[in-house]
């Protein structure tokens, strides 16, 4: 199949085309252009066609679309960098979608678009039963379920043959930056989490089943289900430094939205849950652990950063 990926060298995207690429598509990644899109973009060189081009332009989006049977339409700014400037995130998140949509609509033969959401449009439930069912209510809680919600909308009523992916929390193969994000989610919160070639693996899955016209809820399943404290503890450890205090994070009564999901009939359809949170959290700290200078620095470093880190806790400064 022809298929086009856009945003191909994010987190998502490089797993998916490598699970693609691995099952005989003829892939087309579209990204924009940064050093770090360069580089994975080296590492499948001769394996994908790479067009580099703006979501928000329409002539470039129609470009890459062109001859394609399929997009996955990945391309995104996702927190917390969507709150940073919510006027770019607008323009490249809705009106990218709506430029990704357009460009289809206007082929002989329209692609298929796979749309991926976010488990974060089901809001704040940590008072409700889990797990989370794709029937349940959505509702917007700040620009990036806005966002979501919206492309979601847009596709359904385009006329296309659609389908939704909403992903659990896909943990990236490379450092995270330490961000004054990390306080606002409760200790206890539940999260589902899924790895990132396990995400990879139900979009390429995808492409050979039954997926069109429906809401999909992708996660790692009961084995990826834990709380935030957890994840948390588990990250820092591996690096060797010690959590924050309980006292630096939100409070129970601040709900976070993010919960367990109901993956039975995804995982039945498409079979792609082949990690667990053990070994999620193992390959992080393989593709994440400090080289070179760095490792040998790093027992000089720690009190430093956990300083650093404490201090971006609105909770602590309060007091
Ligand atoms: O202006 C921009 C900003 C970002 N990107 C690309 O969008 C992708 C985003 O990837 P990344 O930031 O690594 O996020 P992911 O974790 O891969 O996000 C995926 O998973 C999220 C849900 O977990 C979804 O919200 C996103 O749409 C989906 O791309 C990257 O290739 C970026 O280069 C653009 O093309 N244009």
């Amino acid at each position: 199949m022809r298929i086009l990926v856009t945003g191909a060298f994010g987190n998502v995207g490089f797993s998916a085309i490598q699970a693609l690429i691995e099952q005989g598509h003829t892939v087309r990644a579209f990204d924009r252009r940064t050093k770090a899109t360069e580089k994975k973009a080296n590492r499948v060189h001769g394996k994908v066609e790479t067009i580099w081009g703006d979501i928000r332009d329409s002539q470039s989006v129609a470009e890459a679309v062109k001859g394609q049977e399929v997009i996955v339409h990945l391309a995104y700014i996702i927190p917390p960098a969507v709150d940073e400037n919510p006027t770019l995130a607008q323009q490249v998140n809705v009106e990218g979608t709506r430029n990704v949509i357009e460009a289809a609509k206007a082929q002989p033969q329209p692609p298929k678009v796979l749309f991926s959401s976010s488990l974060d449009v089901f809001g704040p439930t940590q008072d409700k039963e889990p797990p989370r069912h794709v029937t349940d209510p959505v509702m917007a809680t700040d620009e990036y379920t806005k966002h979501k919600l919206a492309g979601e909308e847009m596709l359904k009523s385009s006329g296309l043959e659609w389908a939704i992916y909403r992903f659990g929390d896909v943990p990236p193969l490379e450092p995270r930056q330490i961000h004054p994000i990390m306080y606002t989610i409760p200790l206890n919160t539940r999260l589902e989490m899924i790895h990132t070639h396990d995400v990879g693996l139900a979009i390429a899955n995808g492409m050979r089943s039954p997926i069109w016209g429906k809401v999909w809820l992708i996660g790692g399943g009961p084995e990826c289900q834990i709380r935030y404290r957890d994840y948390l503890y588990r990250s820092l450890a591996q690096v060797g430094i010690q959590p924050p205090p309980d006292e630096a994070f939100a409070p129970d009564s601040k709900p976070y939205c993010t919960d367990w999901l109901d993956t039975t009939e995804s995982q039945a359809l498409l079979q792609y849950q082949r990690h667990t949170f053990d070994e999620i959290m193992r390959d992080v700290a393989d593709a994440t652990r400090p080289k070179g200078v760095v490792a040998l620095l790093m027992p000089l470093l720690r009190p430093t950063v956990r300083r650093q880190m404490l201090k971006l806790s609105p909770y602590l400064q309060k007091k």
